[in-house]
């Protein structure tokens, strides 16, 4: 005698959803020929462990195609409809075989199946909508971050370049005249710096704003107070210590940012970003306090930027007062760009290590 198990069916435009109360099916044999499924399979259903079996003839044409997944506690069947379209029943037959059930877990009648379509279809233009958008904020990301870090290299490239072929051929001589050969090209790469800060406090780059806001308004107050301020700074070596210092991290930094946006990687480089900064940031920090120390007595004497106080107190509040101040600020800020760099260099080398593992 053949055994059925309890069969539930649902349906949607496209396919209809068989699913067999059959728990731990072995042997399963499902196939479809002439809009005539057949099923069979070793189980454990309302009548034990047994073989069972059924057979159903659909109401219209499907393909032929059959796709079955079993769990531990049934055996679900898709068959895919010939055409789109709702059927009134699943069967051929007019009487609903005893075995055959609504599958209510699944269960839309089809002004709701129509929703659901609907729902899905808004929901894949939507995703693709955000995805176009993406893609396109994206590329564009990248065009801009990739030229930014273009201009900025060729820029200090020139500055790198220029002071260095200078000391060969003058020799000591050019250190007094690098504020007059090189500033106006720094004042530029310096002001455009302005950009990284909009960039991390965007969120266009993955970086803190503090450390950025620091390298940025640490170095736009040496070169627009310090230096270009003070004509008697220009002639004195420091400004050429400064340069070089600033100049030498960034011909590597800027390129090393160039290749990223071209999802590309160059170990040298990498390594050259994440480990010279170790003797040039204190290097710099200090040539960047032998300028503002040079400075104090000129601005003292000058009383450039000094703030005068009512008549009745009769003085002034000389700017190097400020100046002491941000002595202290710059090895503040030294400090925390240093341990910035310092994370930075062990999350780059620590992920590379892993990926490399
Ligand atoms: C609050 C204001 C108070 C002001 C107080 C003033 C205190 C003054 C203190 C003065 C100290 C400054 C001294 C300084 O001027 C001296 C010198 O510069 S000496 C020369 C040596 N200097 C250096 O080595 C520092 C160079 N500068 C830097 O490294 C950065 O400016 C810094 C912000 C310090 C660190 O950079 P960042 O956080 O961006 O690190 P990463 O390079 O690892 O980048 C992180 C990820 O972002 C991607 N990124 C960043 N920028 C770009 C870009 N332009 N284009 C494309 N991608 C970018 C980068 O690829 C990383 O992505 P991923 O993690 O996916 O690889």
């Amino acid at each position: 005698m053949t055994l059925t198990p309890l069969v539930y069916w649902a349906q949607r435009h496209g396919e209809m959803y068989l699913r067999v109360a059959l728990t731990d099916a072995q042997n399963i044999d499902v196939c479809v020929r002439e809009n005539v499924l057949q099923f069979r399979a070793q189980g454990h259903g309302a009548k034990g462990q047994n073989e069972y079996e059924f057979t159903l003839e659909f109401l219209l044409p499907v393909k032929p195609e059959v796709s079955h997944r079993s769990t531990q506690r049934q055996v679900n069947i898709t068959v895919q409809k010939e055409q789109h379209g709702w059927w009134d029943r699943l069967t051929s037959q007019q009487r609903k075989p005893a075995f055959l059930t609504p599958d209510f877990d699944r269960w839309l009648d089809e002004s709701d199946a129509e929703t659901e379509i609907r729902e899905k279809e808004e929901k894949r233009n939507k995703m693709k909508a955000s995805t176009h958008k993406e893609e396109g904020f994206v590329s564009l990301k990248t065009v801009f971050l990739f030229v930014y870090n273009l201009v900025q290299f060729i820029a200090f490239a020139w500055i790198f370049v220029n002071m260095t072929v200078r000391l060969f051929i003058f020799g000591q001589d050019s250190l007094f005249d690098t504020f007059n050969t090189i500033s106006d090209v720094m004042f530029f790469c310096q002001i455009l710096a302005a950009v990284e800060v909009l960039n991390a406090a965007f969120g266009v780059v993955r970086t803190g704003v503090v450390p950025t806001l620091i390298q940025v308004v640490g170095r736009n107050f040496i070169l627009f107070i310090i230096f270009g301020s003070l004509e008697q700074m220009h002639n004195k070596p420091v400004v050429f210590f400064v340069f070089y210092l600033w100049s030498a991290i960034e011909i590597f930094r800027y390129p090393f940012y160039m290749l990223g946006c071209l999802d590309m990687e160059w170990k040298t480089l990498t390594w050259l970003r994440y480990t010279i900064w170790i003797p040039l940031y204190p290097l710099g920090v200090l040539a960047e306090a032998v300028a503002v120390i040079q400075s104090i007595p000129i601005f003292d004497k000058t009383k450039l930027f000094s703030i005068p106080l009512p008549k009745v107190i009769g003085t002034s509040i000389n700017f190097s007062y400020v100046l002491h101040v941000y002595l202290v600020l710059m090895f503040l800020g030294l400090f925390i760009n240093f341990r910035h760099l310092y994370k930075q260099r062990t999350r780059r080398f620590r992920t590379k290590k892993r990926k490399t593992n």
